[in-house]
C-alpha cells in the first residue's frame, strides 16, 4: 500500500473546492536538507519584583561568569549529593541574559534566527521554560511597554513580507480575522468591565491597516526574506492552551459567543459556561495535529495584534467564568507560513510550508509551598505531571543520543529507551519539534532565594535540553524530502493498523523512527517497551516515594516553622502580661501609699484637734477649781466672820454696836477680790483666744490635706475666715458650738468613703453630735458653778442685807461703777461702762 502524498494534506487544510489549484513543489531537493543541530539554551535572569523588594529577598544567584550561572540552594537536603557537597548548582548554557539585557535584544539574539527559519521552511519553536513567576510570559509576550518575542516577531514577519503576502480567494467568514475580531469586539462591548471597554476602543479598523500595538518599534521592522523573490506568503495564526491536559482553542468563535450570552445573563449561570476541549489527531509522518483548531488567515500586523489580544481576552473570559488562574495553562501561538509560487494567474503551487511556535509554558511550583487545594491543586498536579513528563523525554533523548554516538556495539545496555511522548498532550504536540524541529528554549530564573530550590530543579531540566542535537530538518508539504526508509515505514505502519486494531497505538508512533527496520523488529520491540514500561512503573513509584519523603521533610519543616513562631508569640505573650502585672503592681502600691499618707494626715488632724480640746478643757478645769477653792475660802472666811459677828452680837447689845459691825463688815470685806478675777479671766480668755488660734491652724492643715489648696481657699474666703473672726471676739463655749457647726460643714464636703474612713478610724461621726465629745459640757458645768455662785452670792446679800459688789473704772477720772454678772465679758464690763459715762454725760 502506497503512502499518501503530503500534498494531499495541505490541500485538506485549504478549501477542497477551491477554485485555486495547489501543484505539489517540483523544486524541493534543496530543502531537504540533513544537518546536526543542538537545541539551544537560553538562560534570562529577571530582576527582583517590587514585591520581592519589599519583602527584603536575597539573591540566589552566587556568581554569573560568562555563560556559567552558580545558585545557591535553600535548603540542601533536598538537593541531589553534588549540590550538597558543593554548597552550589552551577549550569552552563548557551547564552546568559542578565537581568539589565533588555526585550530587543533578547528578540535579536532569538527570536530573529528562527524567524529565518520559518521563511526558509524549517519548523522551529521558541519555548519559555521555569518555575513560576520567573518572567516567561514576560519574555514571550511582554506588556504594552517592553513587547516580547510574540509581537516583535509579528512585526518583523510583516515587515519582511510587505506585499508579497495575499489572501485566498475562497475563504470560510468564519474562519477570518475580521469576524472573529469583530466578535471579540461584541464580547468586550457588553462586558461591564471598564478596562474591556477601553480596549475595544483601541479596535479601530484593524483589516484597513491601523498600526498595530508594536509596530512603532523601528528596531523590529528588518527583513529577513532573503532569496526567492518570487514567492508569495499566505499567514496564517493559531492560538492555543493546555489546561489541564485538554487542549482550548484561544481563537474559538463559538466560545467567545457562549460567554457573550452568559455575560449578558449575569454572573449566576458562570456554570453553563463549558469550553469545548480540542482532540489531537495523528496525521501523515506521524505528526500531531490539533482537531478543529482555528487557524485565522492573516494579512497585516496590526491584525495579528488584535487576534492576540482577542485570543487573551478569550482566555480571561474563560478565568473569571471558569475561576481558574491565568498562567496554570501552557499556552502556544504558532505562526504558520505558506510559500506559493505563481503558476498561472490563478494558480499557485506550493513551495514550502514551515511554522514557528511560541510557548510559555506554566510555571512549575511546589504544591507544599503554595498550600492549594482543590481545583488549584489539580491544576498544578497537571502542570507539575506535564513538565516532568517534557523533563523524561529530554533525559530518553539525551540517553539515547549519547547510546547512538557511543562506538560500543556489545554493551547490553545500549538499548535505546523509549521517549515518553504519549504521556501528556503537552510532549505529544511538541514531539515533532524536538525530534526534528529545531527548538530553542529559554529558561526563566527568579533570582529570589526563597525560590533557589525550584529554580535548580528547573535550570537541571533545562540543562538536559542543552544536550540534546536533532538530526531532521523537515520541510512540510514535501512529499520527496522523505527518504525511501520512511516511505517504507509508513507502509509498515498502515500493515500493522491493518493487522492489529485493537493493540495499542505505540507501535503506530514507533514506525516513524528509522530505528525499525522491519516489523519483526518493531514486535521485539514492543516486547522490550513492554519490559521497560515495568521498569518505568517501578521507577515511577520509587519517584513517587521519593516525593512523598521530600512532602514530609517539607512538612516537618513547615511544623518547625510554626513551632518557632507560636514560641516567639508566646514569649510575646508572657512578656506582655508580665509588664502589666508590674503596672499593676505599682498603681497598687502607689495607691497604698497614698491612702496611708491620707489616714496621718487624718490621724495628725485629729489628734490635734483633741489635744486642743484637752488643753481648754484642762484650762477651765483648772479655772474653775481655782474659782471653787476661792468661793469656798471666801464661804469659809465669811462663815467665820458670822461666827465672830455672832459671837458679837451676842455680846452686844446695843444699836451703836450694830453700826459699827457694819463699819467692820465694810472695811474687812476684799474688795480687790472682783479686781482679781477680771484679770484672772482675762488672762484664761487670751489663753483661749490662743487655743483657739491654733485650732484654727490645725482645721486649715486639716482641710488643706482633705480637702486640696484650691478648695481651701474658697472657704477661708468665705465661711472659715468670717467663722474665725467671730470666734476670736466671742467666748469659748459660744467657739465651741461653732467648731463643732463648722466641723458638720466641713464633713459635708466629704465624700461617703471619707467619711466612712473617719468613722471607721476614730470612732466619731461628725453628723452624729452624740458620738462627738460634748462640747456643752463645760459650758453646763460652768452654769451649774454660776448657779451656785448666784446662791451662795444671794445667801451672802441676805446675810449683807442686799449689800452690792461695785466695779469702779477711774481711768478717766469718773466716779463709772456698774454691777456686773459673772458671765459678763471684761470687753462687754468696759462697753458698758462707757455707754452708763455717756448717759451719765
Ligand atoms: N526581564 C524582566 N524585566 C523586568 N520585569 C520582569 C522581567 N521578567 C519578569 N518580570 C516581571 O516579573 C513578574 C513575573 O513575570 P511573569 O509573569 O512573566 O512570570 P511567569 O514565569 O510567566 O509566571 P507564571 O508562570 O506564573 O505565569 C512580572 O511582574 C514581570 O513584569
Amino acid at each position: 500500500m502506497s503512502s499518501s502524498p503530503p500534498i494531499v494534506r495541505y490541500l485538506q487544510f485549504e478549501n477542497e473546492d477551491s477554485e485555486t489549484e495547489i501543484h505539489d513543489s517540483k523544486n524541493n531537493e534543496n530543502l531537504n536538507t540533513t544537518n546536526s543541530e543542538r537545541i539551544k539554551v537560553f538562560l534570562r535572569l529577571r530582576p527582583f519584583t517590587v514585591d520581592e523588594i519589599a519583602r527584603g529577598e536575597k539573591s540566589a544567584v552566587l556568581q554569573v561568569k560568562e555563560n556559567r550561572i552558580s545558585i545557591r540552594p535553600r535548603n540542601r537536603t533536598y538537593m541531589s549529593s553534588e549540590v550538597q557537597t558543593a554548597n552550589e548548582a552551577t549550569f552552563e548554557f548557551d547564552e546568559i541574559f542578565q537581568d539589565t539585557i533588555p526585550q530587543s535584544a533578547v528578540f535579536k539574539k532569538v527570536a530573529i534566527p528562527f524567524i529565518r527559519k520559518l521563511f526558509s521552511g524549517q519548523n522551529s519553536m521558541i519555548l519559555a521554560y521555569g518555575i513560576t513567576n520567573a518572567g516567561k510570559t514576560h519574555t514571550i509576550l511582554g506588556t504594552e511597554a517592553e513587547p516580547g518575542l510574540i509581537p516583535r516577531s509579528i512585526d518583523a514577519i510583516f515587515y519582511s513580507l510587505k506585499d508579497k503576502i495575499i489572501q485566498s480567494p475562497r475563504r470560510d467568514e468564519k474562519e477570518s480575522a475580521k469576524y472573529l475580531i469583530e466578535c471579540c469586539r461584541s464580547v468586550l462591548f457588553n462586558a461591564k468591565d471598564e478596562n474591556w471597554n477601553s480596549f475595544t476602543d483601541s479596535f479601530s479598523d484593524p483589516v484597513t491597516g491601523v498600526p498595530g500595538l508594536f509596530t512603532d518599534e523601528k528596531e523590529n521592522n528588518i527583513s529577513l526574506l532573503s532569496g526567492n523573490e518570487s514567492l508569495l506568503f499566505q499567514v496564517a495564526v493559531s492560538y492555543f492552551e493546555i489546561y489541564n491536559d485538554r487542549c482550548y482553542d484561544l481563537f474559538d468563535v463559538d466560545t467567545l459567543l457562549e460567554a457573550q450570552k452568559i455575560l449578558k445573563r449575569g454572573q449566576k449561570s458562570t456554570t453553563k459556561y463549558r469550553r469545548q476541549g480540542l482532540k489531537l489527531k495523528e496525521v501523515q509522518n506521524g505528526k500531531i495535529k490539533i482537531e478543529g483548531l482555528h487557524e485565522i488567515e492573516v494579512s497585516s500586523s496590526s491584525e495579528v495584534h488584535r487576534l492576540l489580544q482577542c485570543g487573551l481576552k478569550n482566555r480571561q473570559i474563560a478565568e473569571t467564568l471558569c475561576n481558574r488562574h491565568s498562567s496554570r495553562s501552557h499556552t502556544v501561538f504558532n505562526v504558520n507560513l505558506k510559500a506559493l509560487q505563481k503558476v498561472s494567474k490563478k494558480e499557485y503551487r506550493l513551495d514550502f510550508q514551515s511554522t514557528l511556535s511560541f510557548v510559555d509554558l506554566a510555571g512549575s511550583e511546589r504544591t507544599t509551598k503554595t498550600n492549594v487545594s482543590g481545583e488549584r491543586l489539580k491544576e498544578t498536579a497537571q502542570i507539575n505531571k506535564s513538565l516532568m513528563n517534557l523533563g523524561q523525554c529530554l533525559e530518553a533523548l539525551r540517553r539515547n543520543q549519547r547510546i547512538r554516538e557511543s562506538k560500543d556495539e556489545e554493551n547490553p545496555k545500549r538499548k535505546l529507551l523509549l521517549v515518553p511522548y504519549r504521556q501528556s498532550k503537552l510532549t505529544l504536540l511538541f514531539r515533532d519539534f524536538l525530534q526534528n524541529g529545531s527548538t530553542v528554549m529559554i529558561a526563566a530564573c527568579s533570582p529570589a532565594s526563597s525560590d533557589a530550590d525550584e529554580t535548580i530543579h528547573a535550570l537541571r531540566t533545562a540543562s538536559f535540553a542543552k544536550e540534546l542535537k536533532y538530526s531532521h530538518i523537515q520541510v512540510y508539504g514535501n512529499p520527496n524530502l522523505f527518504s525511501n526508509q520512511t516511505k517504507h515505514l509508513n507502509e509498515l505502519r498502515h500493515t500493522t493498523t491493518e493487522r492489529n486494531q485493537s493493540d495499542d497505538d505505540t507501535a503506530k508512533l514507533m514506525v516513524n523512527d528509522e530505528r525499525f527496520q522491519d516489523f519483526d523488529e518493531l514486535l521485539l520491540e514492543i516486547e522490550s517497551l513492554r519490559e521497560r514500561l515495568a521498569f518505568a512503573e517501578s521507577r515511577a513509584l520509587i519517584i513517587e516515594s521519593e516525593i512523598r519523603d521530600e512532602v514530609a521533610r517539607e512538612m516537618e519543616e513547615a511544623l518547625h516553622k510554626m513551632e518557632k513562631q507560636f514560641r516567639v508569640k508566646l514569649e510575646e505573650a508572657t512578656q506582655f502580661h508580665e509588664e502589666r502585672l508590674e503596672k499593676r503592681v505599682h498603681l497598687i502600691t502607689t495607691t497604698a501609699r497614698k491612702e496611708l499618707g491620707y489616714g496621718a494626715a487624718h490621724r495628725a488632724a485629729e489628734h490635734a484637734m483633741l489635744n486642743y480640746y484637752k488643753d481648754k478643757w484642762e484650762a477651765e478645769r483648772s479655772l474653775h477649781e481655782f474659782e471653787l477653792s476661792q468661793l469656798k475660802q471666801k464661804l469659809r472666811e465669811r462663815n467665820l466672820e458670822r461666827d465672830q459677828l455672832k459671837e458679837l452680837l451676842s455680846d452686844r447689845t446695843t444699836t451703836n454696836e450694830k453700826v459699827s459691825r457694819q463699819n467692820v463688815f465694810t472695811q474687812t470685806e476684799d474688795f480687790a477680790e472682783p479686781q482679781k478675777q477680771i484679770s484672772k479671766k482675762l488672762d484664761n480668755r487670751n489663753e483661749l483666744s490662743n487655743l483657739l488660734e491654733n485650732f484654727v491652724e490645725t482645721v486649715k492643715r486639716f482641710t488643706q490635706h482633705l480637702f486640696g489648696e484650691d478648695t481651701w481657699q474658697q472657704i477661708e474666703n468665705s465661711y472659715l475666715v468670717s467663722m474665725i473672726e467671730e470666734l476670736a471676739q466671742e467666748e469659748c463655749e459660744i467657739g465651741q458650738i461653732r467648731m463643732i457647726d463648722y466641723l458638720n460643714r466641713m464633713f459635708q464636703f466629704l465624700n461617703v468613703s471619707a467619711k466612712q474612713d473617719i468613722i471607721r478610724r476614730h470612732g466619731i461621726d461628725p453628723t452624729n453630735h452624740e458620738s462627738l465629745p460634748d462640747m456643752n459640757q463645760n459650758k453646763r458645768r460652768r452654769e451649774r458653778r454660776k448657779k451656785q455662785t448666784e446662791i451662795s452670792n444671794e445667801s451672802y446679800q441676805v446675810n449683807t442685807k442686799n449689800d452690792s459688789i461695785e466695779a469702779t473704772d477711774c481711768s478717766d477720772g469718773f466716779d463709772n461703777s456698774t454691777s456686773f454678772l459673772s458671765t459678763t465679758t471684761p470687753d462687754k464690763v468696759i462697753k458698758k461702762s462707757r455707754r452708763s459715762r455717756k448717759t451719765k454725760k
